[in-house]
């Protein structure tokens, strides 16, 4: 099947199972399952299908369009050629961009574009996938992203080293007051006695924010002589140890630092971290070097700073706005070296950054695994392949379960229980998840469900999913055993399907890579999840599924799979019959007519 017209839907990330929790901005990535018609036999699903439908607004076959905002590495914009129809309009203005997008299906940009809320409303439901050819997604607002099922990819990798090498050049020119020598020179000044710097060796740098860039400018400054500390709540020691780092309070780093460099990103907790507090804690006479994002720095308060000559000088490749002012304080500062957000831009991290995101893009456009995804979680391909037949299951029985409810809406309150001998933490749920979300809200809403969207969706919609796990003794070999999902506080338009306990409940099975319905209410039963399926209670006597079959034999209407559940031999028995196709109005009124049939429910797949 054609990638543009594949069917798609996206899958959560990995969470505790405990509720419908929203989605964080974390790595991740998104699947879908194989399509589930008849024309694509769940028989052959091999692998879960991403995102995004390549064809959204495409129509069948079309190629997808992606905007490409900023400057791309001609190797990125080959593979996105090779795949999709690229629009390369550079410095677009919000509005020309919000007029644009409602055509394209993806978006590639780097830090100069902002992908605010009114990019993801203006597309309409077309763009699938943001892809941020760099590493900071600041400039994407990832709520409205997410919101819109929209998958935030980036490149992260690609430019590390440039922004680490950066930051070290940074570093030794505003040390040795590179920039500001050369401009007097080549003013005609020869001011030697002037611009006499300070030396590295020895000194203490504190690096801010120990991840990709900041190790790397911490393993660089260990080879210059200097001493390397490192504040990041969030980084291992032993990682940090094994440079030859040691990890520190945020405070001490302050303390410590001769040289501050700033590494982390910009984020509610992030922004101003360097303030007028923080600068009264530094030694006095201390330098600071960012390569992050001007936002993580209170640049009055900076100004404040290096006019008292607390902090001695300060090399800045990021701004709070960017381009800055022409009157920037910052930016015309006698101790401030300035570059024009340069971190990333090397000829080899370019083109690196340029596939490692039309990879990404291109990827998540066809419904496969997105590795560098952001606003949905990242599950490895192994754990995928294995979970792909149970994710159809959970979204069958998603699908089924609020048929059964009469009215078709008022979900409040969902249980879903997933029945393995695996260990609790040895079963990522988070696209079975998201799989019974879209199963159950897909058939009440005209919403698309996807990995990305699919807990926010819940928790908007005030469904509370609950997630338990039974963990049964033997071989751990498959990851589940069953999946069974009720309904609370709901009345059923078939009232067999009532657990004792009076929540709608189906239960399902994986069976030779085929899901089947194996319960429903307290009845079991055994229907291959595929095309639709009649679900009767009836008086347990001969010949009732005979009576059926020749009724909707005589609509040509074809009988995949039939299963019987009773409870006890000719009292009431629950007949599950898989069809191909849907019976017309007038066959369902015959199946109800016969006597012995006291309730039956027609249920799409
Ligand atoms: N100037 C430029 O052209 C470039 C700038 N960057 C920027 O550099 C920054 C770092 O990039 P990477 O190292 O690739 O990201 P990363 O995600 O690998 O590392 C960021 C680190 O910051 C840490 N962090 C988060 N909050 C913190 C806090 N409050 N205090 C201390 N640490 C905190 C995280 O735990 C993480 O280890 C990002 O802001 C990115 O946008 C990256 C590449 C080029
Ligand atoms: O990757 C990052 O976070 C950067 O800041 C690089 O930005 P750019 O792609 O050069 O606009």
């Amino acid at each position: 099947m054609a990638a543009s017209t594949a069917p798609s839907h996206l899958l959560p990330r990995p969470t505790p199972l405990s509720s419908s929790s929203s989605l964080s901005p974390h790595r991740f990535l998104l699947l879908s399952p194989s399509p589930s018609s008849a024309a694509a036999p769940l028989r052959r699903i091999s692998r879960l299908r991403l995102v995004a439908s390549a064809a959204a607004g495409g129509g069948a076959g079309a190629k997808p369009t992606v905007l490409v905002a900023e400057k791309l590495g001609a190797a990125g914009l080959e593979l996105l050629r090779e795949f999709a129809n690229v629009d390369c309009s550079y410095n677009l203005t919000q509005e020309e961009l919000c007029t644009k997008i409602s055509l394209c299906d993806a978006l590639i940009v780097r830090s100069g574009t902002k992908v605010g809320r009114e990019v993801f409303e203006s597309s309409k439901g077309r763009l699938r996938v943001v892809g941020r050819a760099g590493v900071g997604i600041d400039n994407v607002d990832l709520a409205a992203a997410t919101e819109h099922g929209c998958l935030v990819v980036n490149a992260p990798t690609a430019n590390t080293v440039a922004a680490a090498e950066h930051g070290v050049a940074l570093l030794a020119a505003m040390a040795r007051n590179v920039a500001q020598a050369d401009a007097a020179l080549k003013a005609g000044k020869w001011q030697r006695n002037k611009y006499v710097g300070v030396s590295l060796v020895g000194k203490t740098l504190a690096v801010l924010g120990f991840g990709k860039v900041g190790s790397e400018v911490a393993r660089r400054a260990k080879g210059l002589g200097m001493h390397v500390i490192a504040h990041d709540p969030y980084a291992a020691a032993d990682r940090a140890r094994a440079i030859g780092v040691e990890l520190v309070s945020f405070d001490e780093a302050l303390a410590a630092a001769d040289f501050i460099s700033l590494h982390m990103p910009l984020t509610p907790s992030t922004s101003k971290i360097l303030n007028d507090e923080a600068f009264a804690k530094m030694k006095k006479g201390v330098r600071i070097v960012n390569v992050a994002r001007g936002g993580v720095i209170d640049e009055e308060a900076l100004v404040r700073a290096l006019d008292s000559g607390n902090v001695a000088q300060a090399a800045l490749d990021v701004f709070t706005e960017e381009p800055p002012a022409a009157d920037n304080k910052l930016v015309l500062h006698e101790n401030v070296t300035v570059t024009p957000h340069l971190g990333a831009s090397t000829v080899e991290a370019q083109e690196g950054v340029a596939i490692e995101v039309a990879e990404a893009v291109v990827g998540a456009l066809k419904g496969e695994l997105a590795a560098t995804a952001v606003n949905a979680p990242m599950v490895p391909a192994e754990v995928l392949s294995e979970l792909a037949p149970f994710v159809v299951l959970a979204e069958k029985l998603g699908k089924l379960a609020v048929q059964l409810v009469s009215g078709g809406s008022g979900v409040k309150s969902v249980k879903v229980t997933y029945a393995s001998a695996r260990a609790p933490d040895d079963l990522d749920t988070r696209l079975l998840r998201a799989m019974i979300t879209k199963g159950l809200i897909e058939p009440i809403s005209s919403v698309f469900i996807n990995l990305v969207n699919a807990d926010f969706t819940a928790k908007q919609r005030g469904i509370r999913i609950i997630e338990e796990r039974v963990v049964l003794d033997g071989s751990p070999e498959n990851p589940l055993e069953f999946i069974q999902v009720q309904i609370a506080n709901v009345e059923s338009k078939f009232a067999s399907a009532m657990s004792e306990t009076g929540e709608i409940s189906v239960e399902g099975r994986v069976k030779d890579g085929i899901p089947h319905l194996t319960k429903v209410g307290s009845f079991q039963v055994d229907v291959s999840l595929e095309g639709s399926l009649i679900l009767c209670r009836q008086v347990d006597q001969p010949g009732m599924i005979g009576t059926v079959g020749s009724i909707l034999g005589e609509q040509n209407v074809n009988v995949s799979f039939m299963s019987v559940g009773r409870i006890a031999p000719r009292k009431h028995a629950v007949m599950a019959i898989g069809v191909d196709e849907q019976p017309n109005a007038e066959t369902l009124k015959k199946i109800g007519q016969i006597p012995a049939i006291e309730e039956f429910v027609f249920l799409k797949l």
